[in-house]
C-alpha cells in the first residue's frame, strides 16, 4: 500500500504548487491545489495540461485514481487531508499565518510541509500549536521535473515524520535526501556558493555571460549531472583537490551582499524572464522560446540521467 495519503493539499499555486500538486496526482492522490488569489488558480488551471504533457513525457508512472481540483475555499481545501504542502512566499510572518489557519482546521495527525527555499523549519514552528508537525520539504524548480526532495527536521519536529515523508517521496519515485537543519538548506548553500563565484567572475570582466554559462554547464553541470561532488573527488584525487584547494580556496570570492551589479540591475526594472531582460536582453517571443527550450532538455536530460546507474 502506497504511503502516499489520499488525499493531499498544496497551499499556494504560483511557481511551484501546481507542479507539485501534479506530481502528488500522478502518483494516485486527490489533491486540492488552494491559493487565495483567484488568477493564481485560474493560472494554474490553464497550464494543468502542459504540466501533465510533462510528466508523461519524462515517463512518470501514473497510478489511476490521482486528480487535482483548484479552488479557493480553505475549508475545502483541507476537508480530509493527510497531507499539506506549504508553497506560499518566502515570508515568515505570511507562513505562520497560513499555519494558524490550517491548524484551527485540520486534525492533530495531519502532516504540514513546508516548501520554504531556506527559512528555519524551528523558527516558523515557534508560533504552531503543533510545533511537532510541521517538516521541511523543499522541492527544486521545476517541482513535476527534479525528483530530488530535502527533507528537514527542525529542532521541534517529531523524527517519526522524517521516515513517515521520506516513505512518501519514494513512493512518487523522488529521492528524498534527509538533511540537518542549516539556513538555506543543503541545495541553496550548493547553488549559491557557485553562484558567488559566478558572479564575481561577471563582475570582474573575467567571462562573458556566454562563456560563464559554456563553461559551467560543460565543465561542471555535465559532469556533476552524472558523478556527483563526492565521487568527483574520488576521479579527480583527493591529492589533485589538496594541490589546487590549498593555493584556490583563499582566492574565491567571499562577498557577504548581493552584488552590486545585480541590484542595479533590478533597480532598472530588469528581473529575468518576467520583465524580458535581467542578466540576457530577450526581444518579442524570446522568453516563451527559451522556456520551451529549457523544459525541452530537462525532459530529454533526465530520460538519460534516470537510464543511467547512479554513479
Ligand atoms: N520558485 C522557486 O524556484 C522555488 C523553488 C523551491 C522552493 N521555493 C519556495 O516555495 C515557496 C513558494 O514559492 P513560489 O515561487 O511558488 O511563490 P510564488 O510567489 O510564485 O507563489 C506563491 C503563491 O501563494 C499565493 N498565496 C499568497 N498568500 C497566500 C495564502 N495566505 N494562502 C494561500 N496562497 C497564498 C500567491 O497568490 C501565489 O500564487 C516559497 O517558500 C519559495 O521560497 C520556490
Ligand atoms: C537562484 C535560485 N534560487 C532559489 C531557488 C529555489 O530555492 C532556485 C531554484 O531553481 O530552485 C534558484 O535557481
Amino acid at each position: 500500500m502506497s504511503s502516499l495519503p489520499n488525499i493531499a493539499t498544496v497551499i499556494g499555486s504560483g511557481t511551484m504548487g501546481p507542479g507539485i500538486a501534479a506530481t502528488l496526482a500522478r502518483a494516485g492522490a486527490t489533491v486540492r491545489l488552494y491559493d487565495i488569489s483567484d488568477e493564481a488558480i485560474a493560472r494554474a488551471e490553464a497550464a494543468y495540461g502542459v504540466v501533465t504533457g510533462v510528466l508523461e513525457a519524462v515517463g512518470s508512472p501514473m497510478v489511476p485514481g490521482g486528480s487535482v481540483s483548484f479552488g479557493t475555499d480553505l475549508d475545502e481545501a483541507l476537508a480530509g487531508t493527510g497531507l499539506i504542502i506549504e508553497a506560499v512566499p518566502e515570508k515568515l510572518e505570511l507562513k505562520q499565518k497560513v499555519f494558524a489557519d490550517i491548524e484551527a482546521r485540520v486534525g492533530d495527525d495531519v502532516i504540514i510541509a513546508t516548501n520554504t527555499s531556506g527559512i528555519p523549519i524551528t523558527t516558523m514552528a515557534e508560533s504552531m500549536t503543533l510545533p511537532g508537525r510541521l517538516i521541511g520539504m523543499h522541492w527544486s524548480n521545476p517541482p513535476h521535473l527534479i525528483p530530488m526532495i530535502e527533507i528537514i527536521p527542525g529542532k521541534a519536529t517529531d523524527l517519526a515524520l522524517v521516515d513517515k515523508l521520506a516513505e512518501i517521496v519514494k513512493s512518487f519515485n523522488y529521492v528524498p535526501v534527509i538533511e540537518k537543519e542549516i539556513p538555506g538548506f543543503v541545495e541553496n548553500r550548493v547553488l549559491y556558493a557557485i553562484l558567488r563565484e559566478c558572479m564575481a567572475l561577471l563582475e570582474e570582466g573575467i567571462v562573458t555571460p556566454e562563456g560563464l554559462d559554456a563553461c559551467v554547464k560543460w565543465g561542471i553541470g555535465y559532469k556533476l549531472s552524472v558523478v556527483g561532488p563526492t565521487r568527483l573527488l574520488d576521479m579527480a584525487g583527493l591529492d589533485i583537490y589538496q594541490a589546487v584547494s590549498g593555493y584556490l580556496n583563499k582566492e574565491l570570492d567571499v562577498s557577504t551582499d548581493t552584488p552590486q551589479f545585480i541590484k542595479d540591475k533590478i533597480a532598472a526594472g530588469q528581473l529575468g524572464f518576467k520583465t524580458g531582460g535581467g542578466m540576457y536582453e530577450y526581444g518579442e517571443g524570446d522568453v516563451d522560446a527559451k522556456r520551451k527550450e529549457i523544459i525541452t532538455g530537462l525532459i530529454a536530460a533526465r530520460k538519460t540521467l534516470s537510464s543511467i546507474p547512479n554513479v
